[in-house]
């Protein structure tokens, strides 16, 4: 289980008077729970990433707090990570060793024995069906090998968490349906907590359980897609995400119009939704 607790982190670019401040996150709070996929959603610069990484105690937060399985990231720090397996966007694997190899040494640097470290492999390579790309070496993987072969090294020592941010980029409709078999095999046959970012509305529809959707750096709404399209009173998930996510004055001045508000006989100046 994972509980982020209003959490808040700014950047400051620059130094002296051209310094400049960027709100990143602003007291988000959500709680995914084991045993589910639980999406975070929201625009371009809300605020996923860089909840994520506080999640994954890559960067720590100016307020607020993370618990996975309960323990402090901040002050159990190794405690918190050895429960969680974080895939970031830079996949970052060694061109010159092969799948297996990613695997094992990740597995190592986890305090694997190199028997337990190689059984994970051929473990991983099963569950995520990528056993033929096992002793080719990375170099030259497509997007979607590298992308399976840096989820298979995050789950080397079996956490029982599992963040993932953005994790479709750059996948093309084959590669992006193994992703979501995967992670829905890590949900029911090892029951895992499973979070991942996303702005794609049919992936998080598709995929999740739970949703938490974030704009602006805060948790706007958070609930099944059913409980979210009822609160917005929308039919159409994509409908309920703008109307939860934007503001009815970012939408006018984006020139976006919800199908509910169009008026009829007037075209929208930048396009119904
Ligand atoms: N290292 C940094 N320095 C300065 N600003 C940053 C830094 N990291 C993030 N930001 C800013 O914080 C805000 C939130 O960024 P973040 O990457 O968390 O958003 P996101 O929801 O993941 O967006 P996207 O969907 O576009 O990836 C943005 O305005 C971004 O420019």
């Amino acid at each position: 289980m994972i509980e982020v607790s209003s959490l808040s982190k700014r950047f400051v670019q620059g130094s002296g008077k051209k310094a400049q401040t960027v709100q990143a996150v602003s007291g988000v709070s959500w709680r995914a729970a084991n045993g589910q996929i639980t999406g975070l959603l929201g625009p371009n610069g809300a605020g996923k990433t860089t909840s994520l990484r506080m999640v994954a105690g890559l960067i720590a937060p100016d307020e607020g707090e993370v618990r996975v399985d309960g323990i402090h990231v901040a002050t159990e720090t190794q405690r918190a990570l050895a429960r969680l397996g974080a895939l970031s966007d830079a996949r970052g694997l060694y061109p010159r060793l092969t799948a297996r190899e990613n695997i094992v040494y990740f597995g190592r640097l986890h305090g694997l024995s190199a028997a337990a470290a190689a059984a994970r492999a051929e473990h991983l390579a099963q569950l995520l069906e990528m056993k033929p790309l096992l002793d080719r070496r990375t170099e030259g993987f497509s997007q979607g090998e590298r992308m399976k072969t840096a989820l298979a090294r995050a789950l080397v020592h079996d956490p029982a968490n599992i963040i993932l941010d953005e994790p479709t980029n750059g996948l093309d409709v084959l590669a992006t349906r193994a992703l979501r078999e995967a992670l829905r095999r890590l949900r029911d046959e090892e029951g895992k907590c499973i979070v991942f970012s996303s702005h794609i509305m049919q992936e998080v529809e598709r995929l999740c359980d739970q949703v938490v959707v974030i704009s602006h750096g805060r948790t706007v709404a958070e609930g099944t897609v059913p409980d979210l399209l009822q609160r917005a009173g929308e039919h159409d998930f994509e409908e309920a995400f703008i109307g939860l996510a934007f503001s009815a004055e970012e939408r006018r001045a984006a020139g976006l119009q919800l199908a509910r508000e169009a008026v009829p006989g007037h075209a929208a100046q930048g396009g119904v939704l």
